[in-house]
Formats: structure tokens, sequence, C-alpha cells
């Protein structure tokens, strides 16, 4: 194994995860969205690589449509910065499409090009976590991710999203197969819309009956890490971010710090960092 091997831009980062799904739709923008307030809400540095090449959802997540990702001087990408504190930047094709809101249909050569370019020029800086959020499946984009950070010796493992409908053993299987064959660690698996959050009451229901994640978890001898229901309120601060933003100047971390699956993800983010071997996350923030 050689340390010539690591893109120089990902040396001074800590702690690489990804965020994985068997399915489309299961919330895994959401979880590393979640997975990256959470972070930042602890001090930490975050960063985050949409892969996700077909349907880039982060840069409308992170309140950040109209980032630009300008070039460094050694033609490098800076990538969009969520403010001046520097705390949350993005690297996402989204930014870098003309026409906006449109997704791209590539063939694998062209997609894992860009992958390989993302991760050798991405200017991230010193940062405490990168977060790789992944598209469904294990497609061309997964293998040219596993190729690129064969020898990197920060990457933590993945994190596997699922949702009780999907209490689907066998996509969480294939997930699970293709982190054994690449050698990425499974840190755990994320139940998402576990039930409901009632905006009257913030009673929480399971409509779908308790439970299912962890079994699955445990059938398949895996860390549970924990659920998160569906929240009408974490929607709309997702839809209202920009404009609250612009008219209260509340950031996200602000706005989601008083949204009830802020207190639940904040367990989940613990037992990640725990079971990264991540002492307890309470460490000290990257010095600049
Ligand atoms: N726990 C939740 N509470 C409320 N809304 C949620 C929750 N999880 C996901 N959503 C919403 O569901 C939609 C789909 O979620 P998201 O985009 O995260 O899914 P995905 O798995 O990344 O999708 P894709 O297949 O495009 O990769 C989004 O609008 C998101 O805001
Ligand atoms: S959880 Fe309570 S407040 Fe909410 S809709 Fe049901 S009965 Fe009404």
């Amino acid at each position: 194994m050689s340390s010539e091997e690591v893109p120089k831009s990902l040396k001074k980062i800590k702690h690489i995860i990804l965020v994985l799904s068997g399915k489309g739709g299961v919330g895994k923008s959401s979880i590393t969205t979640q997975l990256a307030l959470s972070l930042i809400q602890k001090n930490y540095k975050v960063g985050v690589l949409d892969i996700d090449l077909t349907g880039p959802s982060l840069p409308r997540m992170l309140g950040l449509e109209n980032g630009k990702v300008h070039q460094s001087s050694n033609n490098g990408w800076i990538p969009v910065f969520y403010d001046q504190s520097q705390q949350l930047s993005l690297m996402s094709l989204g930014f870098l499409l003309n026409d906006r809101g449109n997704s791209v249909v590539w063939r694998g050569p062209k997609k894992t090009a860009m992958i390989k370019q993302f991760l050798k020029d991405v200017e991230w800086g010193s940062l405490d976590y990168l977060l790789i959020d992944t598209p469904p499946g294990t497609s061309d984009e997964h293998i040219a991710i596993a190729e690129e950070l064969r020898y990197c010796t920060n990457v933590e493992g993945a994190v596997i999203v699922t949702t009780p409908q999907l209490v689907s053993i066998n996509d969480v299987k294939k997930e699970i197969n293709f982190c054994k064959k690449v050698n990425f660690k499974v840190l755990g698996v994320v139940e998402n819309m576990s039930g409901f959050i009632c905006p009257h009451c913030e009673e929480c229901t399971n409509i779908f009956g308790a439970g299912g994640g962890k079994k699955l978890a445990e059938e398949v001898q895996l860390p549970y890490l924990g659920n998160v229901p569906i929240d009408p309120n974490f929607v709309d601060i997702i839809e209202k971010q920009t404009e609250l933003r612009k008219t209260e100047g509340k950031t996200l971390v602000d706005l989601y710090s008083g949204c009830r699956l802020s207190t639940m993800f904040a367990e989940i983010t613990d037992k990640v960092l725990l079971n990264a071997g991540i002492e307890d996350g309470t460490a000290m923030q990257t010095d600049n």
C-alpha cells in the first residue's frame, strides 16, 4: 500500500464516512444532511461530497442551489462553503450543470472520470469529516469511489440507510456484500421514515410497526444505529431555509437545532462515531 496513491486533497481529512442505501428514495440524502448538521453541532468541520451524479440533491438539501464552484490557483475546485465560518462545504455535480435541476444521463466511463476528478481536484482543506452521499444500489459510482479510496486509511466505513417498507433483507445484503468486497466497514444501519411525528402534538406514531430496522440489523449481524421518523417540520425547514436565512438570518444548523429530529439524530451520530472507533465525538476541532 502506498500513501503516494492517496489523492493529495484527501490527506488533510481526518475521517471519511460513506452513506449508502439499497434503493432510491429512502432518505439517504436527508440522512447525509442530518449527519453533517449533527457533526457541526458538535463543532466539527464537515465537507459533503455528493456523488449521486444522476440525481444530485445535496445543493437543495443544504440550501446551496445557487452555489458556485471556483477554480483555485492550482487548477483545482474550491467547494461551495455554506458561510464564512467555512464549517460546512459541499461539492456536487449539481453546481457544474448549466441547466440546474436537470439530471445527467452518462455512461459508466464518464461517471468514473467525474468521480476521480472529484476526489483528486476538490480542495477541501482541513476537515474533520468528509461525508460521501452515494446513489442508490451499487453502481458505477460506487465501484469508482471504492477504487479511488482504496489506499486511504482515513475511510472509517459506511452507514446503510433503509426504511420499514423496504425492510427487505436482500437490498441491505447487497450493500453489505459490496462493503465486504471493497473493504468498507459497515458502521451500522439507520431506519428512516420509521414513523410519523404529528405536526400538532409532536407525538410519534409508528405507522409501519416498530422494530423492523433493529430486527433486520440483528439478522444481518450489523450494529443498529436507530430510527428517524418522518417529521413534516424537517421538510418545512428544508423548503423554507433560503427564505428564513434571508429574512431572519437563521442558518440551517439554527433551524435544525429546533427540530425534534435533531435530538434523535444526535444519538445516531454518537453511535456512528463510536462504531467507527472515533472516541465519543467530543474531540477537538481541526486547527486550520
Ligand atoms: N425523516 C424524514 N422526515 C421528513 N422528510 C424526509 C425524511 N427523510 C426523507 N425525507 C424527505 O423525503 C424525500 C426523499 O429523501 P432523500 O432525497 O433524502 O432520498 P434519497 O434516498 O437520497 O433519494 P435518491 O433516491 O434520490 O437518492 C426528500 O424530500 C426528503 O426531504
Ligand atoms: S397525534 Fe394527536 S394531535 Fe396529532 S393528529 Fe393524532 S390525535 Fe391529532
